[in-house]
């Protein structure tokens, strides 16, 4: 019982970290966030996206959404997250620092006009802000996906969908939601029709 007790509290978290995802202010600059992804990729440009442990995971599992699918039948969206080459972060990890494995990524990759999605929890984790720097230098622009105070991340990013809460589990939990946010405002375009 003891434990049910913790679950519920964790799922009332996430309950209360997910109604502030739907704040008009918060919605305004999600749907911008789409516009810009929407856009991106209309100009026949790439997203790149990245982050750490779990933030990892989203990466690629957002950049999947892209490459294969989301829900409806649509072409194949360029996406690639920087997380996934274990030769190439290793390379760089072992080489440069582990700072540099994704700015050395960006730097390699990252065309002007590109979309890169850095995502942290805390918003400070060094390689994901030098990241972020690199892609900002190289004429990309920048969405960040962050916990509450936004962190460094905010202070580099032309949006930054910041969760209201300090807890890293209910902000991860929350930037899954807001990828299939984008992606399905993504799909009502690019199924309909759209190149
Ligand atoms: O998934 C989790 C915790 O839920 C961890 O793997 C977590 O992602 C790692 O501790 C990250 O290094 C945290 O980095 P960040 O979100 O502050 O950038
Ligand atoms: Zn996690």
């Amino acid at each position: 019982m003891e434990n049910h007790q913790h679950m519920k509290a964790e799922i009332q978290e996430h309950l209360e970290a997910a109604a502030t995802l739907k704040d008009p202010e918060f919605l305004n600059k999600l749907e911008k966030a789409a516009e810009l992804i929407i856009e991106t990729i209309k100009n026949g440009k790439k997203l790149l996206l990245f982050g750490n442990g779990g933030s990892a995971s989203d990466a690629q599992h957002i950049a999947a959404e892209f490459t294969g699918r989301y829900v409806k039948e649509r072409r194949g969206l360029p996406a690639i997250a920087l997380t996934t080459d274990t030769s190439a972060l290793t390379a760089i990890g072992n080489d440069y620092g582990f700072p540099a494995v994704f700015s050395r990524q960006v730097e390699a990759l990252a065309q002007p006009g590109d979309l890169v999605i850095g995502i942290s929890t805390s918003g400070n984790s060094e390689n994901v802000v030098s990241g972020l720097l690199e892609a900002k230098n190289r004429g990309c622009r920048l969405i960040g996906l962050s916990g509450a105070n936004g962190g460094m991340i905010s202070v580099v990013c032309d949006i930054t969908l910041n969760v209201n809460s300090d807890i890293t589990a209910r902000v991860q939990e929350m930037h899954i939601l807001i990828g299939h946010l984008l992606c399905s405002a993504v799909d009502r375009i690019f199924a309909s029709g759209e190149k």
